[in-house]
């Protein structure tokens, strides 16, 4: 768990988007002529309208593999364009922004890291599906062997809201239920592929068995 939370921390880095939250597209009309103030954007008319006429492209398939550079000056709004220009593409269109210093880097080359950018909006776009198996751990069973060589064989029954099933656990399995501290009237989620364990909490009904706020609670 420690290790999944550290890789967590590793890929998670503070994106500059939050100060262009309020740029919805590129406000232009159906002529692409740049509304006064519209979708968040107001001015830069022709550069506006520059923009729309390659988001058309883009629509159109016609220009495709290529890149656009917007030069000016600081603060003119040239990354607000760029991500004007995605919200025009639509959802299926991320939007990754990186700046010039992650790029030189003796560490790493500029095509590496470029490459690294790529696969992160790539990634945005991959929806992990994964077959879960969810329900209150009615019990959790485990037979230790009786001699070193045996092995350890164990089952844990769990409560979906239709019925009790109980389910074979390998070492792996018994292994992440007892460092999660898994006990009966826990919820939990098991992912069919990998067998990860997740805990999702306490089920209702079990719910004071622990509950400190209650008056149960002897000192
Ligand atoms: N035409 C515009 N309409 C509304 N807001 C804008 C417009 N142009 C820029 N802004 C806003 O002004 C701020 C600065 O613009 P932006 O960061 O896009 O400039 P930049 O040219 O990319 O700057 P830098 O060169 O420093 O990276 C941002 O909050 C951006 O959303």
């Amino acid at each position: 768990m420690s290790n999944f939370l550290s890789e967590v921390k590793d890929i998670t880095r503070i994106e500059r988007t939050a100060m262009h939250s309020h740029i919805q597209g590129l406000g232009l009309d159906d002529f692409l002529e740049p509304r006064n103030v519209s979708q968040g954007m107001v001015g830069q008319k022709s550069a506006r309208k520059a923009a729309g006429l390659i988001v058309r492209l883009i629509k159109q398939g016609k220009i495709a593999g290529r890149g656009i550079l917007i030069a000016g000056q600081p603060g003119t709004g040239k990354t607000a364009l760029a991500m004007a220009m995605s919200h025009e593409l639509g959802e299926q269109t991320p939007f990754t922004s990186i700046s010039g210093s992650e790029l030189f880097s003796l560490e790493m080359s500029k095509t590496e890291a470029l490459t690294q950018v790529i696969r992160k909006s790539i990634g945005i776009r991959v929806k992990e599906m994964a077959e879960v198996l969810e329900g209150e751990v009615v019990e959790i069973r485990i037979e230790r062997p009786e001699s070193l060589e045996g092995v350890r064989k164990g089952k844990i029954t769990l409560k979906t809201t239709d019925m009790d099933s109980m389910y074979e656990i390998g070492n792996k399995m018994m292994d992440q239920l007892s460092e999660l501290g898994i006990t009966s009237g826990d919820v939990i989620s098991i992912q069919k592929a990998g067998g990860k364990v997740s805990k999702l909490g306490r089920s209702y009904s079990r719910s004071k068995d622990y509950d400190i706020l209650t008056s149960n609670v002897s000192d």
